[in-house]
């Protein structure tokens, strides 16, 4: 009725009827339905509008008095796109709620809390738009209202952590995968999981690219995190073209920065603990095999480019420059200032000797490339080490999951 009544020539001439035969006709009718409009009205039991002008119109027309009933209607809450992020207080999860809430999006953090620390996102907790659930998503995974987009992070993610709780490394990325796959197609969410440089295994192809399928020991000790991720990758490939999921897949190279754990056995916390607190650096192996450092900011914003583009196959997200362990440690050692002594311990089984990503996609695709280079990357990351108290400093012993463990 809105149009027969309100801006009638506005509406007429937009849509090309202000004008000859047809004008004329349209005229009559729109004539005729105010008519029809106005007789009705007798019928209307009570008015309600939606603002004082419409209630003003209600009487000019109809000569009748209307209740004005505000609707509870929060505009900037209806535009604001909700994101579910699995693995939340972890130490990538927690990097992406932060960017998601600064794009304005309603951040629901999930995470059981097995290798993720609340400190990494304690400080959201007092926002409107950020929710927490302390949830293990390896079971039934029920999130009330709409979503518009779910990153599956939550995993375990140094090999140590991985070799100590293998079962549950291997239900994150398959249980967990399915669950997260399923909230996805029901609730028509886009679904974006972190897959890994991992799934090239100790690659026989340098630098790697999305087309190497790898070379992994499913029965090896490293494999429960390999093939869970490999896993992860099918079974998010078969959501898609069976069902139709919007799915993408990113895969992660060694990526570093603030709010990892000290004590979580990976060369950066590892190095960069033990310079603190003036013990020798382990080196694994001889310390020829090679690793290309991300910075967390780099990371996510190719992930951020990733989840909106239209691409559904694997894109590796890394730093290309790569450098070999022994020349990293003296980088550490000059970093910190301090003159420790390395140390050689044995290569942990199926360690990878080489690894570098092929970013050629990321920069096609997505006008990605890293831009923070490992001098300043680690300066940052050495100043958060720093700044930790003394009590989480002296955490040199490794995470104790005994009670997640039976
Ligand atoms: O104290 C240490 C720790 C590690 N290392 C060596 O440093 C290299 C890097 O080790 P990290 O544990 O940091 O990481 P890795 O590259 O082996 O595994 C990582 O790969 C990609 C991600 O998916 C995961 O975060 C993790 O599995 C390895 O060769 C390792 O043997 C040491 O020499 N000394």
């Amino acid at each position: 009725m809105r149009y027969a009544w309100d801006l009638q020539e506005q509406y007429l001439k937009d849509s090309g009827l202000n004008k000859g035969l047809k004008g004329i006709y349209a005229k009559y009718v729109l004539n005729n339905i105010r008519k029809w409009d106005v007789s009705n009205s007798d019928n209307v039991t009570y008015f309600i509008a939606n603002s004082n002008n419409i209630a003003q119109k209600i009487k000019k027309i109809y000569n009748r008095e209307s209740t004005v009933i505000y609707p509870p209607v929060d505009k900037y809450y209806l535009l604001m796109k909700r994101i579910l992020i699995t693995g939340a207080a972890g130490f990538l999860g927690s990097h992406l709620c932060d960017r998601f809430i600064k794009e304005g999006y309603h951040v629901i953090g999930m995470d059981n809390l097995i290798t993720g620390d609340l400190k990494n996102i304690e400080h959201l907790f007092k926002l409107e738009h950020f929710e927490f659930y302390h949830h293990d998503i390896t079971k039934f995974v029920h999130v009330p209202g709409e979503l518009d987009y779910i990153l599956h992070f939550a995993s375990p993610a140094s090999p140590i952590d991985y070799l100590k709780i293998p079962i549950q490394t291997l239900k994150v990325g398959s249980l967990g995968t399915h669950n997260l796959l399923g909230l996805a197609r029901v609730k028509k969410a886009r679904i974006l999981i972190a897959s890994t440089s991992e799934v090239y295994g100790d690659p026989l192809v340098h630098p790697q690219t999305e087309e190497y399928y790898g070379n992994v020991n499913t029965i090896g000790p490293r494999g429960v995190y390999d093939e869970a991720k490999r896993f992860q990758e099918s079974i998010t490939m078969a959501y898609h073209t069976f069902h139709g999921v919007e799915t993408r897949i990113v895969r992660i190279f060694n990526t570093y920065g603030p709010r990892m754990r000290l004590n979580d056995g990976r060369v950066i916390p590892a190095f960069i603990g033990q310079a603190i607190r003036g013990e020798d650096l382990t080196i694994f192996g001889d310390g020829m095999q090679t690793r290309s450092f991300c910075y967390v900011d780099d990371q996510v914003e190719g992930i951020f480019r990733l989840l909106h583009s239209d691409y559904v196959l694997p894109v590796n997200i890394g730093n290309p420059d790569e450098i070999t362990i022994k020349d990293f440690a003296e980088e550490i050692i000059k970093l910190t200032g301090t003159n420790q002594k390395v140390v050689y311990y044995p290569l942990p089984i199926n360690d990878p000797l080489q690894r570098q990503p092929d970013t050629t996609k990321a920069k096609e695709l997505l006008g990605w490339e890293a831009k923070v280079n490992r001098a300043e990357g680690m300066k940052i990351t050495y100043d958060y080490f720093k700044s930790l108290s003394k009590e989480e400093l002296s955490k040199e012993e490794h995470k104790d999951f005994s009670k997640y463990i039976n």
